[in-house]
């Protein structure tokens, strides 16, 4: 498997969405989980939800994936209605949890050949099938150990090679990579992007690392109280942002109360959040800024380790549109 992940060039599709959702609500007791919402990924496509833990992502996994109802709102996937026809859902689409589906105890090809027999495949298109993926996932060498043997990373290859026995048209990756290390998350990378180009499948994953949404979505919505606040490829949600993001990173004995309170009183500098030693906010142009922040923290006597100018990223559409860090709302939600 390649381990350079690239983003997926943006594909123009049309006709039907491949998943659409209408006005999602559900509500556990006093929680709202989902507060009306909405979206369609056109097939072919990697879908990013993102969203900071208990945004909602997973109940809308859920309810695409036919194991749970809305109050309200309808959806389609693969054409079918999720409450109309669960049987035709579950049978066009694949779905890789959060937890391994694997068993432990037996080996790699084992828990594939089970895969596609619960799916219905028989006799040598079975182990056809289970020996393209060990193949493709570069798990062959392993697939006869069992798989509590496996690293973190092969054990998630298997999953999603596990979600792809029966040829899904769309598949759901619930946060596919947490948990992985740098080398195995590249090579996940890497295998979603394979997916979606060269096999024209649809892909739907929910993530809270928003390098992995930058990196693989086509097109993303990030999510937050279960709604959606913003809607579009990584680079239109960037690029609808003004100015350069300014990241400054105070020295270990910094004062940061004091830090903050001068930044702040900064004018031209909008959107700032401090979070532990690092204050970030944007201002029209970075280059020129700098000196002015440098200068309003020397004279507050703040040691300062180091600035950054940069093009806003992912962070600055979700302070943007939510009013908090995401790091923040982690902290909250955790
Ligand atoms: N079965 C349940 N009973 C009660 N509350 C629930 C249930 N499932 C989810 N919730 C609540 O609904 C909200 C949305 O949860 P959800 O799991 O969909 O978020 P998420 O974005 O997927 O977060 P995570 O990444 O932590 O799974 C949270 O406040 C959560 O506590």
């Amino acid at each position: 498997m390649a381990v350079s992940a690239g983003r997926v060039a943006t594909r123009r599709t049309t006709g039907e969405p491949a998943i659409s959702a209408e006005n999602l609500v559900k509500t556990y007791g006093e929680v709202t989980a989902l507060a009306g919402l909405s979206f369609a990924v056109a097939p072919g496509t990697v879908f990013g939800l993102l969203g900071p833990n208990g945004a909602g992502k997973s109940t809308t996994i859920r309810i695409l994936t036919t194991l749970s109802r809305p109050d309200s709102g309808t959806a389609t996937v693969a054409g079918a209605d999720v409450l109309a026809r669960p049987d035709a859902v579950r049978r066009a689409i694949g779905v890789v949890t959060q937890g391994s589906g694997t068993d432990p105890q037996a080996t790699g090809r084992e828990n594939l050949l089970l895969a596609g027999r619960l799916h219905g495949l028989r006799g040598d298109e079975v182990k056809a099938r289970a020996d393209e993926l060990l193949d493709r996932f570069g798990l062959t060498e392993a697939a006869g150990r069992v798989v509590r043997t496996y690293s973190g990373g092969m054990q998630r290859k298997l999953d999603v090679a596990m979600g792809l026995v029966h040829r899904p048209a769309v598949l759901f990756l619930d946060e596919p990579t947490t948990g992985l290390d740098p080398q195995a998350r590249a090579d996940m990378w890497a295998e979603i992007a394979r997916l979606s180009t060269q096999e024209q499948l649809t892909v739907m994953l929910t993530t809270h690392y928003l390098e992995e949404a930058d990196q693989l979505a086509d097109r993303l919505v990030i999510v937050d109280r279960g709604t959606v606040v913003a809607e579009g490829s990584p680079e239109e949600l960037k690029s609808g942002l003004r100015g350069d993001a300014v990241v400054i990173e105070l020295a270990p004995d910094a004062d940061l109360a004091v830090a903050g309170g001068a930044v702040e009183a900064l004018t031209g500098l909008r959107d700032v959040t401090v979070d532990g030693r690092t204050i970030r906010g944007r201002v029209d142009h970075g280059a020129s800024a700098v000196p002015a922040v440098l200068a309003a923290l020397e004279r507050e006597s703040v040691a300062v380790a180091a600035v950054t100018i940069a093009r806003p990223a992912l962070d600055d559409v979700y302070l943007r549109h939510t009013g908090r860090s995401f790091a923040a709302a982690e902290r909250v939600s955790a």
